[in-house]
């Protein structure tokens, strides 16, 4: 094990929570981590240097998109994925599975892997363990994704044992397919529905093919969030402490705090980012909608008390006014505002953690949530 190699070091617990730090031959990732999305490489409406003075210090890459446009190995001739979008710091890339099934069209599910056709101008593709792994290589990513199936809740419980089977074995043909290459990892997906006892089953199969990390995986897609932390609590037990935990595609700064007092280390979700595009902010106050007539004559601006220029640097009013616009720099300010306030949400954790006082964070949090902007 190399100095740079993976390595996950806690600093401190509270609770189910942990407070720590991934280290990276690219760089540190302090954990509890929110990773900004960057489908098409790039992180829409943002410059690279202005989500890292966010302090974010990974963004995840999308290998269904990328094998689509530009291409995984036009990416690697021209310097892999960190060169192309001038991202020097970890980037993680999902495994193309999920979005085939939410994106592409005439989709073909067997054995070997998944057959489709591109969204965006038809072509026929393939993705099956193996050549996830491939492309995720190409690109250069520095955390790659097993392939797996993610069903949608609620399901029947043979259709969700089937994909967790499905993919447990797909986990071991990318483990075989990634094989270990210095500073970079594989991190596995737990499946298995609503149902604890798969749910177990495939956290322990996962645990016994030693990979560097472990993602809960088929959550976040439709069910209740009583029924997301359900599930982080009957796997958590299952998953070593030592290695991180990665809760995928959540969420809202509420779904965040409590799967952090669960035991998660690691998100990633679109809504920051697509929420902003559609005038939607998250602030220390709460959620704001800033098309919302209320705000044409305020000029406050967002947060005084925030560092990020969007926030404290703007009326509400001139926000509204640019939101009602599709005024371009309103998308930008808006994407600025909401990742600005989820990296200060996982400073807020990562502090409150490592000096014990995770629970009154939380309910000093929750309640300037609920008290709303008055
Ligand atoms: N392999 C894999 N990926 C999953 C993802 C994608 C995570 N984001 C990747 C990222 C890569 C770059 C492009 C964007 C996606 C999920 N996202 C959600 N919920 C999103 C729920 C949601 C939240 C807000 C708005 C829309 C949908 N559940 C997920 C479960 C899985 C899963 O089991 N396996």
């Amino acid at each position: 094990m190399g100095a740079t190699d993976f390595s996950f070091h806690l600093h401190a617990r509270d609770g189910a929570a942990r407070t720590g730090e991934i280290r990276m031959p690219r760089g540190v990732i302090r954990t509890p981590a929110f990773m900004p999305v960057g489908t098409a490489a790039t992180v829409k409406g943002m410059y690279p240097e202005q989500v890292r003075a966010l302090g974010a210090d990974v963004v995840l890459g999308n290998t269904y998109h990328l094998m689509l446009r530009p291409g995984a190995e036009r990416v690697a001739k021209l310097g892999g994925l960190h060169r192309f979008m001038n991202w020097p710091h970890p980037i993680l890339t999902d495994s193309g599975g999920f979005q085939v099934m939410s994106l592409a069209n005439l989709r073909k599910l067997t054995e070997e892997g998944v057959t489709f056709q591109s969204h965006i101008d038809g072509s026929k593709h393939m993705l099956s363990p193996e050549r996830s792994v491939e492309i995720q290589n190409l690109l250069g990513s520095d955390i790659v994704m097993q392939l797996d199936e993610c069903v949608s809740l609620p399901c029947e419980d043979k259709v969700a044992e089937k994909a967790m089977r499905l993919s447990l074995r797909w986990a071991e043909r990318c483990k075989a397919a990634f094989g270990d290459p210095a500073g970079r990892a594989l991190f596995g997906i737990v499946q298995g529905g609503s149902v604890p006892a798969l749910r177990v089953e495939s956290a322990r199969e996962l645990v016994a093919m030693d990979l560097k990390g472990y993602a809960i995986g088929g959550l976040a897609v439709g069910e209740p969030q009583d029924v997301m932390l359900a599930m982080i609590e009957t796997v958590e037990p299952h998953l070593p402490v030592e290695k991180p935990r990665y809760l995928m595609g959540v969420g809202t700064p509420d779904d965040i705090v409590q799967a952090v007092c669960r035991g998660i280390d690691m998100f990633d979700c679109v809504m920051p980012t697509r929420a902003g595009r559609h005038g939607q902010i998250f602030t220390r106050f709460g959620r704001m909608n800033l098309k919302n007539a209320k705000h044409a004559d305020d000029p406050r601006p967002v947060d005084e008390a925030s560092s990020c220029p969007a926030t404290n640097g703007w009326s509400r009013a001139y926000l509204h006014h640019l939101v009602k616009s599709e005024e371009m720099l309103g998308k930008m300010l808006l994407t600025w505002v909401n990742l600005a306030y989820y990296q200060e949400l996982m400073a807020g954790l990562r502090a409150a953690i490592a000096a014990g006082r995770l629970a009154n964070f939380v309910a000093q949090t929750r309640d300037d949530w609920a008290r709303g902007d008055s």
